[in-house]
């Protein structure tokens, strides 16, 4: 890592105070944004991010030395499969100014953030991407997905309601002093939910109008004391119908969110919900119609990229015993070679370089994705992008990678 290097006539440093006018209107531009972010939303931002996180690249031979790339990274906090919290490099807010795109400005600050993550001993990075051919050359590959659904107002629950009232409207307050916890309780349940810090509570409490979706109402928040859900209530100005987006439904029990969507399902005068749930959501199980939850659309919501292969795969838990030889490619970041991967029956694993044949050759970002659950070894070996020696060899790699609950984030970034 160096403090300014130079890519043909470009510089690429880290931010200071001096640059942020020029990134929030960069990324505004890069992002087709109505408006750069309001002074308010740019505290935000700055409150989750360090300014050496940042990387800037200028272009001195023009005028004013404009800013024509920029791409930072948050410290976020993941939980793998089993359990367990693993800090994860949250690459976000990347772009490049139209004038100078494909010459190579993305490649290069990935380049930059790569040499410090593997100098820091990052063992994972993730993003959210906002097209689906950009990153796996990068060695990241999809991970957490969701399904967009929208409900008819009215879809009946097969659970009766019990006899007392176990949700309520929360006023802020009491939204501030709850949500925090359960969502922390909530993410130890879910591979792939991400954990937020007080600086990432700020902006979703604060609710700020310039955030909102046109034509949206602020958040309104259904509380149960082991669960929560937000939502907006909007007026489509061109044609006058109304709908409920559903921000978020964080349930820690099966209780709570069958509690949490009875309400949704039933409020007044809002004939239409919609929502992003993960694609294992019980709830078309729970309708006594199961076509009132009908799936409109499936997303990639997180890209991971493996950064220490070893670390990562004996942080996870497995669902079965397992001992094969990894043959893994990394172009990218130099991180591949043969591991010796051997899980106990009760899912620990241990890793180990080897010198073997390998039994099962994969690239980097497809071992990022099927190492939440989200996809498995046996759609990629369809795909012919995962070979191994034998059909039981790849059993036993598709049930021990397998998770008893899909990942699912919960967070953008
Ligand atoms: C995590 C996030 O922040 S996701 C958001 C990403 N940003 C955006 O979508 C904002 C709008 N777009 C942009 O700013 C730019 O077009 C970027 C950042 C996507 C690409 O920047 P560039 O500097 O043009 O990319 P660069 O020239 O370094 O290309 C690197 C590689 O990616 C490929 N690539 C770049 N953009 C794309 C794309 N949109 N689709 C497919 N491949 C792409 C290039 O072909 C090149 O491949 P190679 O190195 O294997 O030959």
């Amino acid at each position: 890592m160096s403090d300014i290097d130079v890519i043909d006539d470009l510089t690429l440093t880290r931010a200071t105070d001096d640059d942020w006018d020029d990134i929030i209107a960069a990324d505004a531009r890069a992002f087709a944004m109505r408006n750069p972010l309001a002074d308010d939303e740019r505290d935000d931002l700055r409150r989750k991010v360090a300014d050496d996180d940042v990387v800037v690249v200028r272009d001195p031979s023009l005028p004013s030395a404009p800013l024509v790339g920029v791409s930072m990274f948050y410290r976020m906090s993941m939980t793998l499969p089993g359990g367990a919290q693993a800090d994860a490099a949250g690459l976000s807010w990347v772009s490049v100014a139209a004038t100078h795109r494909r010459r190579g400005i993305l490649r290069r600050m990935l380049s930059e953030l790569r040499d410090q993550w593997l100098a820091e001993n990052q063992t994972f990075a993730i993003l959210t991407a906002s097209e689906g051919t950009i990153y796996e050359r990068f060695g990241f590959g999809p991970a957490c997905f969701a399904h967009t659904v929208q409900i008819a107002s009215g879809a009946q629950l097969r659970a009766a309601p019990p006899a007392a009232a176990q949700v309520r409207f929360a006023n802020a307050d009491e939204v501030a002093a709850a949500i925090p916890d359960i969502h922390r309780r909530w993410t130890a349940t879910r591979p792939g939910a991400l954990a937020r810090t007080e600086s990432w509570w700020t902006p979703i409490l604060a609710d700020r109008s310039s955030e909102r979706p046109p034509a949206a109402s602020g958040l309104h928040y259904l509380l149960h004391e082991d669960g929560y859900a937000s939502y907006r209530v909007i007026k489509d100005v061109a044609d006058g119908t109304v709908r409920a987006e559903v921000e978020e439904v964080v349930a820690v029990t099966d209780a709570a969110h069958t509690e949490l969507w009875r309400v949704l399902a039933s409020l007044d005068l809002i004939p239409t919900l919609r929502a992003a749930i993960p694609v294992d959501d019980p709830l078309p199980a729970k309708m006594i119609d199961l076509r009132a939850v009908e799936v409109t659309g499936h997303d990639d919501k997180m890209w991971v990229r493996i950064l220490d292969i070893p670390t990562a795969l004996t942080a996870r838990r497995y669902r079965g015993g397992l001992d094969v030889v990894l043959g893994v490619e990394d172009r990218f970041a130099g991180q591949g070679g043969v591991f010796a991967l051997t899980v106990s029956d009760d899912g620990i694993a241990t890793v180990t370089e080897s010198s073997e044949r390998p039994s099962v050759r994969l690239d980097v970002s497809v071992l990022s994705s099927i190492y939440l659950g989200g996809l498995s070894a046996r759609g990629f070996a369809a795909a012919g992008r995962l070979w191994t020696d034998s059909d039981a060899t790849l059993d036993a790699l598709d049930r021990a990678f397998s998770t008893a609950h899909a990942p699912f984030a919960g967070t953008f970034f």
